[in-house]
């Protein structure tokens, strides 16, 4: 499997954000989009994830299933905020997560106590999303992750509000997604923790590092 993009552009607004973007990356292969605020980095994650439509440009899947319509499909998408409900436990978040998503072909997501163990939270899972302490909640949200098979995951600055050992874990749960042929793209002011691409967005632009 193969994520190509190609001369991508996009707008916000009547702003042209960045323009003439392209990185293949290959399964296994890991992208930081890192720059200043502003620069553009979650806007072009969104349009990697389908949340947004380029202005010029594509983005496609090579060697996924032809029933796969647009490369969103395919893709796990951790924005800055954690897409959970706050008065719903731990549990109830991510089985909703688990049943809704379904998992892509090629894999299959891990059940519910295992992920909340997986991030190191596993006495906690009964107690709503909003009794957390933000570093917990972004553990819940990594879950998610696990819970359904996606091989692309699109992580907005993933790490803030961890801890170092958090921070750790995170990058543990990375590399074993690349060791299995997943592909990441990751927007982040901090280092990801593994071998990783660079493509730094300079505002308007960007070039591969
Ligand atoms: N809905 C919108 N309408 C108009 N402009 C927007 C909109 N959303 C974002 N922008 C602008 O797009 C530009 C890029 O924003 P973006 O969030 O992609 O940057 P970023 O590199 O992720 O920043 P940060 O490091 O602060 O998270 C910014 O100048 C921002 O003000």
């Amino acid at each position: 499997m193969r994520l190509r993009v190609e001369g991508l552009s996009a707008k916000r607004g009547e702003d042209l954000i960045f323009h003439g973007i392209s990185v293949v990356l290959d399964a296994g292969e890991a992208l930081v989009v890192t720059g200043p605020n502003g620069s553009g980095k979650s806007t072009l994650l969104r349009v990697l994830a389908g949340l947004l439509v380029a202005e010029s440009g594509s983005v496609r899947v090579e060697g996924a299933s032809p029933d796969i319509g647009h490369p969103r499909e395919l893709c796990h998408y951790l924005g800055h905020r954690n897409a959970m409900k706050r008065e719903l436990t731990v549990m109830e978040n991510l089985s909703f997560w688990k049943s809704f998503m379904g998992d892509s072909a090629g894999g299959s997501g891990i059940d519910v106590e295992a992920a909340t163990e997986a991030l190191g939270l596993g006495g906690i899972s009964h107690l709503p999303f909003g009794y957390l302490s933000a570093g917990q909640q972004r553990r819940m949200a990594m879950a998610k992750l696990l819970v359904a098979h996606r091989p692309v995951w699109i992580l907005d600055e993933p790490t803030a509000a961890l801890d170092a050992s958090a921070d750790r874990l995170f990058a543990g749960l990375v590399e074993r997604h690349l060791g299995a042929g997943g592909i990441v793209v990751a927007a982040t002011h901090q280092p990801l923790g593994v071998d990783a691409r660079e493509l730094r967005m300079t505002g308007f632009a960007g070039e591969m590092v």
